[in-house]
């Protein structure tokens, strides 16, 4: 057969096919449907958007998780800055329309669900006199005051433990009094976190009724291959996908195949490997007494008394509100990485999945015992309470913290990525596809600008390279052994 070589155009009807339907899959496919996209799939391997899944065991997507953090402050990154305020809107729509739902009519894994974002501000802690925000987002507060009056309104920076000081912070003083905590810090108040596994239920679910096709599972969902036209595989510059392979041996032609696989989007697209590299977060989480026994906990962590908590540059540690029960607090200040061997020799990190039990050893000590002090300092009334799970969340970090959403070269636009979510991707679910969409239909704009394919800059391309000292570091070499770790589990 004679193949063509000019570029494949998008058209409403054409064959898309999502791989991923984490965040930057699930918005995308439901901005392809009411868009008028008529032929979207999304597969995973996971089906954690399905309401019957637990989120948060044996899945190793980044967007399967208790909640996020949505915040505008971005430094001096206005174009985030705008999009996470857009995207609040948003949330705060879906809120309504949560609520305008019976009871007995909400979908399946909604059930009690209440808001999917709260507004419970996010509380930036420093001990120093320093401010915790460097030079650089210092600026970017100044410019987000000018766009947005209400944030000028609504942040507070506090810059010692004065009366006067916490008379300021609109009644967030007794926040600063239960912690024991004097120091530096920055209070917005127009920010606060969103439900995850729950929003991606929702996100699912609004696809599926503008008819978007799921094809979920460990095999019928597991994309193993893409599959190249073959007269053309040889020719590296010139290859043209038409479709996906899962691991049931089903092929699934496509006339666009969309990769939004998170920490595994490096191993499905080589090309990207320069660009983006898996590494892990920390995760911990403490259970709460049952309501009935310590109802003043779960009411003093609510999200309407307490708010997002972060210590440190770039909040290398945090911890978010209650959620039934749960605190959820996360380590980020060293970058853990799993770097494995390929057929083909190279090497490049990928999710381990990990949800373990406190007596499993998959969390970094140095996580742990950085989350630890944390709790002491700042929750002492939640230290005998003890570690009750952790996690390794899998980011995906683009070269430049910029999400990497455009077509791969050389593939005649039948290859389109959808990643590098760097950490901060969650917040925009809402609105993100759309965007992906202006990329897709390449119209630039300020954002389709900053995520399009790019080259490694000069100097840049070791950073990604196994083995980096500083804030990389192999998660084998930083495990707890068995022996030691009960002792570090225990708060
Ligand atoms: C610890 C941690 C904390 C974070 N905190 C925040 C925060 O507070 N605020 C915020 O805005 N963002 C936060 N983020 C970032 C945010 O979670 C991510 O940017 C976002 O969830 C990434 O979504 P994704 O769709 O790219 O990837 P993922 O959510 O990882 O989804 C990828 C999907 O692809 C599937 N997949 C992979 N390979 C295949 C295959 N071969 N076949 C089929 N399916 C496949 C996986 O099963 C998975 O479901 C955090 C991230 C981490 C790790």
């Amino acid at each position: 057969m004679m193949m063509t070589t000019n570029l494949r155009s998008l058209e409403e009807k054409s064959r898309i096919a999502i791989v991923g339907a984490g965040v930057f899959g699930l918005s995308t496919a439901y901005h392809l449907a009411i868009n008028g996209f008529t032929d979207v799939t999304v597969f995973d391997r996971s089906p954690y958007s399905n309401a019957l899944y637990d989120q948060h065991r044996g899945c190793d997507a980044a967007s399967a998780d208790l909640n996020k953090i949505l915040r505008a402050s971005y430094g001096n990154r206005a174009e985030y800055q705008r999009l996470a305020y857009a995207a609040r809107e948003e949330w705060k729509r879906w809120n309504n329309e949560l609520r305008m739902i019976r009871k007995e009519d909400l979908p399946d894994g909604l059930e009690g669900v209440g808001d999917l974002y709260t507004e419970c501000g996010f509380l930036r802690l420093s001990d120093s006199p320093i401010h915790p925000l460097s030079e650089k987002e210092l600026a970017g507060l100044s410019n987000l005051e000018k766009q947005f009056p209400e944030y000028r309104l609504k942040n507070y920076i506090i810059s010692d433990s004065s009366e006067e000081e916490r008379a300021r912070t609109d009644g967030w003083g007794h926040v600063l009094d239960s912690m024991n905590w004097s120091g530096t810090g920055v209070l917005d108040a127009t920010a606060g976190y969103v439900r995850a596994d729950k929003a991606c239920v929702w996100l699912a679910k609004e696809a599926k009724q503008a008819g978007v096709q799921f094809i979920e599972g460990k095999l019928k969902g597991n994309v193993v291959n893409l599959k190249l036209v073959e007269s053309l595989e040889s020719l590296s510059d010139s290859k043209i996908v038409e479709g996906v392979m899962t691991a049931d041996g089903v092929f699934h032609p496509a006339d666009l195949v969309i990769i939004a696989a998170g920490g595994w989007t490096p191993y499905l697209v080589p090309d990207t490997r320069k660009l983006l590299e898996t590494t892990a977060g920390s995760i911990i989480s403490i259970q709460l007494p049952p309501l009935q026994e310590r109802p003043d906990l779960w009411d003093k962590y609510s999200g309407k008394n307490w708010p997002v908590i972060s210590q440190g540059h770039d909040a290398q540690v945090y911890s978010l509100p209650q959620i039934d029960g749960t605190i959820k607090i996360g380590y980020r200040g060293t970058k853990f990485t799993n770097y494995v061997s390929l057929p083909d020799n190279t090497r490049i990190s990928v999710p381990v999945t990990a949800y373990t039990t406190p007596s499993q050893t998959h969390v970094p000590v140095q996580a742990i015992q950085e989350i630890k002090e944390f709790i002491r300092r700042h929750f002492p009334d939640l230290v005998t309470l003890g570690i009750s799970y952790t996690r390794l969340c899998w980011y995906t970090d683009s070269i430049d913290n910029d999400f990497l959403i455009d077509y791969v070269p050389g593939y005649h636009k039948t290859l389109f990525v959808a990643s590098g979510g760097s950490g901060h991707g969650f917040k925009f679910a809402p609105v993100l596809g759309q965007h992906v969409l202006d990329s897709l239909r390449e119209q630039e704009t300020d954002l389709t600008k900053i995520w399009r394919w790019r080259d490694v800059p000069q100097g840049r391309r070791n950073g990604l390279e196994e083995g980096e000292t500083g804030p990389r570091v192999l998660l084998k070499q930083t495990l707890a052994t068995e022996a030691d770790w009960m002792s570090v589990m225990n708060v």
